[in-house]
């Protein structure tokens, strides 16, 4: 991956990453990530300091005073800004900007010539780690200071001296150890992603250009309060979430100052949502009396990739471009302004606005104005309409006003963007209208329907995900027994985005017909769903139809649960091994999808243990099988296990038919633990063990996944598989 955004030209894409910010945070742990990620290597000053002085730093300070470690530092601070400003990721002592002249050599490589990022997170766990005895690798003690103390002093040079700030997620203390550092791993990769512009599926642009989108408004100050379940599901349906900072924000009771504040706030957040932010700091709070509170917040947005970073039209020429200079390519810019009562959508005045917006190099612009009749809003669509056939930047209009529920919804539908009012001071009350509503408003209007879903059958699964759907606002047809799909193609809502067959396939015999079928006349924009394997028929031709298959939900949902709780860097790898538990018991079908999904996890270490001798035949035949281990029970496996395997990465059980929290202790000699995923669906109703179905725990260092959160798991794939929205 290569840092080619220009962020506004001001870096070479191989310049080198610094990495900055207190004792503690994780820059080395970071910067170890980060590297992978960038592929590049991966130097630590303190490191390079203590082999050029031959001693480990604590010593060297002892023997020489802090004042001599200074002094070298800012020799080798020099020395790696001189020679290491290509290519490397590269994390700086915590002290490094108590100097003066140590801040300036960073901030001048910050303001021209590369990424300097400020690591950040949650003071209490990195205290944690600090007061933890025997774990002190340095000479911080030694500064006689409080940490908050030093943080406090350090905080404006951290981020005078940064163009960026990462926010770095801390998994709670009881969680298993292999997930410690998952959270800040899938977010320091989120992070590099948004920053080298890996364009996302999600890009409100592609999203505005073909449907409505969606936003969620989420005042900062909630966020504290939410967990995920709860965000979940407030954003169901919701294509972004617009992070609003109003003055009105509780800093009184936080130990830092606004801006850090803030910053650990939208942290948590990303911890909660991959949703992208629209990140937006109120212009009445800020911009009118305090113009330079209101920069500074700009700035964050910026410096922490917040995907759009909206920003007050509201001020001078000038004072925008200065602005805008600090805008990273992870950020697209929304320019909004409130029009004057007397003007219209799409009149002179709101015309000269929009154009003005345009010409300050907007992403997307945002006008707001007061709606006072539910004919306007058309007037805003038809205007809307021109400037999508034009080359301008998208246009999201807001109505607002008093003018009822209907005009609401029309709003809704015509505008790209919709912002529920009533998430301003609860996300309880998120109103997600319901499909009628939508579709008797839509007709009203005389729009196209929203997007339409046809689900064929009636499998639990389906029932469940149509719910979902049509909370949505999707249009859903359900069919109880599945219908001749030509029906399907001729029904009048054929050309809808969204064609999706849920269809049941047998696991054995020839490809139903229908599915042929189907596969032959879905357009492009089809999702085709089995709910069992893949038709040969499909997925044989997937580009061609236009097609893609979903893999098996279960297997999917499997592999993700997996790389959800287990992080492939720290974890999963090939000297990994999985164990199929208890294959007798499963449904034939189900092997070939397990296989799939623990190969897909890149394992090829695989055992079955306990397997009947038609399981073992097929999974034989499965390519990537290095070994299988067949014995009647784990006791008599084990030798065979660690005298093929070894105690390798973590391991992987899928466990059909025993009580994982029985697995027998010796398993532990013979394999790295690692993650229990229990798979109820694939056991006999007859086995009768105990299922897991709580919340996931760890025991001996396993850490065991129940059938709860299996099948949740499961309906987010498939969800996410329909609607295309992360889940
Ligand atoms: N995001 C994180 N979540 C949990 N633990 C972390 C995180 N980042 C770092 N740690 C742990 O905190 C300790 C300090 O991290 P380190 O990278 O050495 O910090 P620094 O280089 O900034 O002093 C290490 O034990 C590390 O494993
Ligand atoms: O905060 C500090 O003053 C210091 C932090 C340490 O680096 P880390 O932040 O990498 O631990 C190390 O440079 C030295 O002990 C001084």
């Amino acid at each position: 991956m290569e840092l080619s955004g220009s962020f506004a030209g001001r870096w070479a894409p191989d310049a080198s990453v610094f990495l900055i910010g207190m004792r503690g945070v994780g820059k080395t742990t970071i910067g170890l990530m980060l590297s992978g990620v960038l592929s590049r290597p991966f130097l630590d000053a303190d490191r390079i300091f203590e082999s050029a002085v031959g001693v480990p730093l604590k010593q060297f300070v002892d023997e020489h005073g802090f004042s001599a470690f200074r002094d070298r530092e800012t020799l080798l601070l020099q020395q790696l800004v001189r020679e290491h400003a290509r290519g490397k990721v590269i994390a700086l002592g915590g002290g490094v900007v108590e100097r003066e002249e140590n801040r300036r050599i960073i901030e001048q490589y910050a303001a021209s010539r590369g990424p300097v990022i400020r690591i950040l997170r949650d003071p209490n766990a990195v205290l944690a780690f600090l007061s933890a005895p025997a774990k002190d690798k340095s000479t911080w003690t030694d500064l006689q200071e409080s940490y908050a103390a030093v943080w406090q002093r350090r905080i404006p040079w951290y981020e005078s001296c940064s163009n960026l700030a990462f926010v770095a997620p801390s998994p709670d203390s009881s969680a298993h150890p292999s997930l410690a550092l998952k959270a800040a791993e899938d977010a320091i990769k989120r992070f590099a992603e948004r920053l080298v512009g890996v364009p996302s599926p999600r890009s409100l642009r592609a999203l505005a250009a073909t449907r409505r989108t969606t936003a969620l408004v989420l005042p900062l100050s909630l966020v504290d309060e939410l967990d995920r379940p709860r965000l979940e599901a407030a954003t169901r349906g919701v294509d972004a979430i617009e992070i609003h900072i109003a003055q009105t924000l509780d800093i009184s009771t936080a130990r830092f100052d606004f801006g850090t504040h803030i910053a650990l706030l939208v942290g948590r957040l990303r911890t909660m949502t991959r949703l992208p932010l629209l990140y937006r700091p109120s212009r009445q709070a800020y911009s009118a009396h305090d113009a330079s509170t209101y920069f500074q917040l700009i700035k964050l947005g910026f410096e922490l990739a917040c995907e759009v970073v909206d920003v007050s039209l509201n001020l001078q020429d000038e004072e925008l471009a200065t602005l805008l200079e600090k805008r990273s390519p992870a950020s697209q810019i929304m320019l909004s302004s409130t029009l004057d009562p007397s003007q219209s959508w799409g009149d002179d005045g709101a015309r000269a606005v929009y154009a003005r917006a345009a010409r300050l190099g907007a992403n997307v612009i945002r006008l707001e104005k007061a709606v006072a009749s539910v004919d306007e809003n058309l007037e805003l669509r038809r205007w809307q309409t021109e400037i999508a056939a034009s080359d301008g930047p998208p246009l999201i209009g807001l109505g607002h006003g008093d003018t009822a529920r209907l005009s609401l919804l029309l709003n809704s539908l015509l505008t790209p963007v919709r912002l529920p009012g009533a998430a301003e001071n609860n996300v309880d009350k998120v109103v997600l209208f319901t499909a009628d509503e939508l579709r008797h408003t839509s007709r009203l209007a005389g729009l196209d329907h929203p997007r339409c879903v046809h689900l064929v059958g009636t499998t639990a699964a389906a029932t469940t995900l149509g719910q979902r759907l049509l909370d949505a606002g999707f249009r859903v047809d359900i069919t109880q027994t599945p219908p001749l799909l030509t029906d399907v193609f001729s029904h009048p809502d054929s050309r809808a985005v969204v064609h999706l067959a849920l269809i049941p396939q047998p696991s054995s015999g020839p490809p139903v017909p229908k599915l042929s079928l189907l596969a032959r006349n879905a357009t492009r924009h089809d999702v085709v769903l089995c709910l069992r394997r893949s038709s040969a028929a499909l997925s044989s031709r997937p580009q061609e139809a236009g097609v893609y298959v979903a893999e098996n939900t279960l297997a999917l949902a499997v592999s993700h649960l997996v790389v959800k709780h287990l992080s492939p860097v720290n974890a999963i790898s090939t000297r990994s091994t999985a164990i199929l538990l208890g294959v007798p018991t499963l449904s034939a079908g189900i092997v070939p999808e397990l296989l799939a999904a623990v190969h897909h996890l890149g394992i090829r270490r695989i055992a079955a243990v306990g397997c009947s001798s038609d399981a073992l035949e097929r999974l034989r035949n499965f390519e990537v099988l290095r070994t299988v281990v067949v014995t009647a029970s784990l006791d008599e496996a084990v030798p065979a296990l660690r005298d093929e395997f070894g105690a390798g990465s973590p391991t992987v059980i899928i466990s059909c038919d025993a009580d994982p929290p029985d697995l027998p202790p010796v398993l532990a000699h013979a394999v790295a633990p690692g993650i229990v995923v229990h798979l109820p669906e694939a056991r006999l109703p007859s086995s009768g063990a105990r299922q897991v179905e709580n919340q996931p725990r760890t025991i001996d260092g396993w850490l065991y996944v129940g059938s709860v959160e299996l099948s949740r798991e499961r309906e987010d794939r498939l969800y996410e598989v329909v609607t295309g929205y992360p889940v």
